[in-house]
């Protein structure tokens, strides 16, 4: 495969923050510590860390963690010998209190996530991570939601701020291949610093996609062993791994390690599978927030109804993360019509 850049890959393994979701934010100290301890080992270059929604996500709204995240947080850094551990932060969701605890506890980066359209609420937390060392990167949600040009102006705003990596995160899976090789050549285009992509496997893309984003130059990369990530899961580690080696892309990370920490650790403490059903499908198809899915489930059995029709109207809203309350209302009109019989 030709690269357009020449940089080398750096894995972000996501599992311990998107995988949050899954597990409905209950991780244990011992989970947390185990998986980081497995992942530095297999020579992972992140590991992120916090609540699903990003420090200080522990709440009604977007579900409360069984352990305070810094505890978390404190037990990756320990277990980890090489392996940098970077935590999410959406402004307003987590504030400069929250980083600032992340960091003094050993937090090296952090992902500043905004929606893609909203960068600029990114600044006074990627200008306070860059002031306190730590290595600062844009993520621009649901990335698949806004055209092309929008996606570059708010990635120049990041970068602008201090951001050396900006994401384009498929927050639903959404995203077909041509759609992130315009994206990521566009960025690649257009900016002097690193380009990252994260994926969402809701339509059986996450690893194709990833493939083409580091065609076009991406070289920041997110996966999630065993796929433990919302919806679907992410690009799966162990395999993305195995395919980088058979395309001659040498990233550093033990492949036997990778399969032997999902098959033994990671694998036994997922509720179910990860695998593509009705509902993640639903949320690639229609362009949902990955996270939405436990709630849109819930939902759904509180109200008598198929959770596929609550995120088909979520998606026709246009959904934004941290819209989490309009699943419940969307849940309750769709019920009331269905008594209606309209
Ligand atoms: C709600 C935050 C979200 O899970 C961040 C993320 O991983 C994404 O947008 O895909
Ligand atoms: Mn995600």
């Amino acid at each position: 495969m030709e690269r357009r850049s020449d940089k080398p890959i750096k894995v972000t393994e996501v599992c311990l923050r998107d995988g949050s979701h899954v597990v409905a934010h209950q991780f244990t100290v011992e989970q947390v510590q185990k998986i980081a301890q497995g992942l530095d080992e297999a020579g992972v270059h992140y590991i992120e860390v916090s609540h699903g929604d990003g420090l200080g996500g522990s709440t009604i709204q977007y579900g409360r963690s069984l352990v305070n995240e810094m505890a978390l947080i404190e037990a990756a850094v320990a277990a980890c010998k090489q392996a940098k551990v970077a935590v999410l932060l959406i402004p307003g969701v987590g504030t400069v209190h929250e980083l600032k605890q992340a960091n003094k506890l050993g937090a090296s980066l952090v992902r500043v996530a905004t929606h893609v359209t909203e960068a600029d609420v990114s600044a006074q937390h990627i200008h306070l991570a860059r002031e306190l060392g730590m290595e600062a990167c844009g993520f621009l949600m649901m990335a698949h939601s806004a055209p092309v040009d929008k996606l570059v102006e708010q990635a120049k705003r990041m970068e602008s701020y201090g951001a050396q990596a900006v994401y384009v995160t498929d927050s639903a899976g959404a995203l077909l291949p041509e759609g992130v090789r315009e994206r990521i050549r566009a960025l690649r285009d257009s900016l002097d610093i690193e380009i990252g992509f994260h994926a969402h496997n809701n339509l059986s893309l996450a690893i194709a996609n990833t493939l083409v984003a580091i065609e076009e130059g991406a070289t920041r990369i997110d996966g999630s062993v065993r796929c433990l990530g919302a919806g679907a899961g992410n690009a799966q580690t162990e395999v993305l791994i195995a395919v980088l080696q058979r395309l001659g892309i040498e990233v550093g990370i033990d492949l036997y390690k990778m399969m032997d920490l999902a098959e033994d650790i990671v694998g036994p403490i997922l509720p179910h599978a990860q695998e593509i059903n009705k509902g993640s499908l639903v949320l690639g198809y229609a362009g949902v927030y990955s996270s939405f899915l436990l709630h849109a489930e819930r939902a759904g059995k509180r109200f008598g109804i198929d959770p596929r029709d609550i995120l088909l109207e979520v998606g026709r809203r246009k959904a934004v993360g941290g819209q989490e309350d309009l699943i419940i209302d969307v849940a309750q009109e769709w019920a009331q019509i269905q008594r209606a019989g309209v």
